[in-house]
């Protein structure tokens, strides 16, 4: 079966937060996402709320039970109380625990597994007596023994950090070396019985190599890239729609 898509909405929500008003709207995006397919809906919050707002988190908690419940909800984020608060109000399908500090542009790690196992453990205890799957974030160059610490928390998988491999869109040589490390430590984690996710500046374009070298990829969240296409494809019709709208008569071609 191939990877399920999470489309990450923190992208919409930076567009809506430059302006006072309700658009784009996070949900209704996060709607049109999944009314083409997609299997889930990913949020980002960061303590400032950047982008998404704490308050998102509600309303995409009921688009996916009102209109779509065979879909999931994945949160990610640092696990700090107020995280973990957010989290037990908004009953995820799926917490991605990542070690971001509130200063990070973006996520660009994942966690040490080995120092941060004795943090990690009750947070990921307490997340799945909620009943929450758990995923923690992993650098795409993890040994067996990191692996095993990530196992030994309780968490149900591990999302692989696929940033290095989305920084080589211009060199298919290094593009190749960077997906045979997140290979390797995609079988690493698949043998000690962790499921994979993946996740970070991936692409149309780098995608399919990637479900390809690891066939037994769980789910791919995606936002930067899905969004600057979701633009870019749709910006020739929405052309067309104001120019209608300033009273130009575009006739049949238009
Ligand atoms: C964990 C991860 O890689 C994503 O959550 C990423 O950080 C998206 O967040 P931004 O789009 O806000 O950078
Ligand atoms: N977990 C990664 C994610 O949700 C989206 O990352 P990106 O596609 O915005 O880089």
């Amino acid at each position: 079966m191939p990877a399920k898509l999470s489309v990450n909405l923190n992208a919409v929500a930076m567009l809506r937060n430059r302006r006072d008003l309700p658009w784009p709207s996070v949900t209704g995006i996060g709607r049109i996402a999944l009314r083409a397919g997609a299997h889930g809906l990913t949020v980002h919050p960061r303590p400032d709320q950047r982008h998404i707002r704490f308050s998102d988190l509600p309303e995409i908690r009921a688009l996916i039970d009102d209109e779509f419940p065979d879909r999931e909800f994945n949160i990610e984020g640092y696990p700090s109380e107020e995280f973990l608060r957010l989290v037990e109000g908004a009953e995820p399908e799926q917490v991605t625990l990542v070690p971001d500090d509130p200063a990070q542009a973006t996520s660009d790690h994942g966690w040490d597994f080995v120092r941060d196992a004795d943090f990690l453990r009750p947070i990921v205890r307490r997340l799945k007596q909620r009943g929450f799957r758990v995923s923690l974030f992993c650098d795409p160059d993890v040994d067996e023994a990191a692996l095993r610490a990530a196992k030994a928390t309780g968490a149900d998988r591990v999302e692989l950090y696929t940033g290095p491999y989305g920084a080589c869109h211009d060199s298919p040589e290094k593009a190749a070396k960077a997906l045979e490390t997140l290979c390797k430590t995609a079988e690493r984690a698949a043998a000690l019985g962790l499921a994979v996710n993946a996740g970070h500046d991936l692409t149309v374009a780098n995608l399919p190599a990637l479900a390809a070298r690891i066939p037994g990829l769980a789910e791919v969240s995606i936002g930067h890239a899905l969004t600057a296409d979701a633009l870019e494809h749709g910006m020739a019709e929405t052309v067309q729609r104001f120019l209608r709208a300033a009273g130009h008569d575009l006739g049949q071609a238009g």
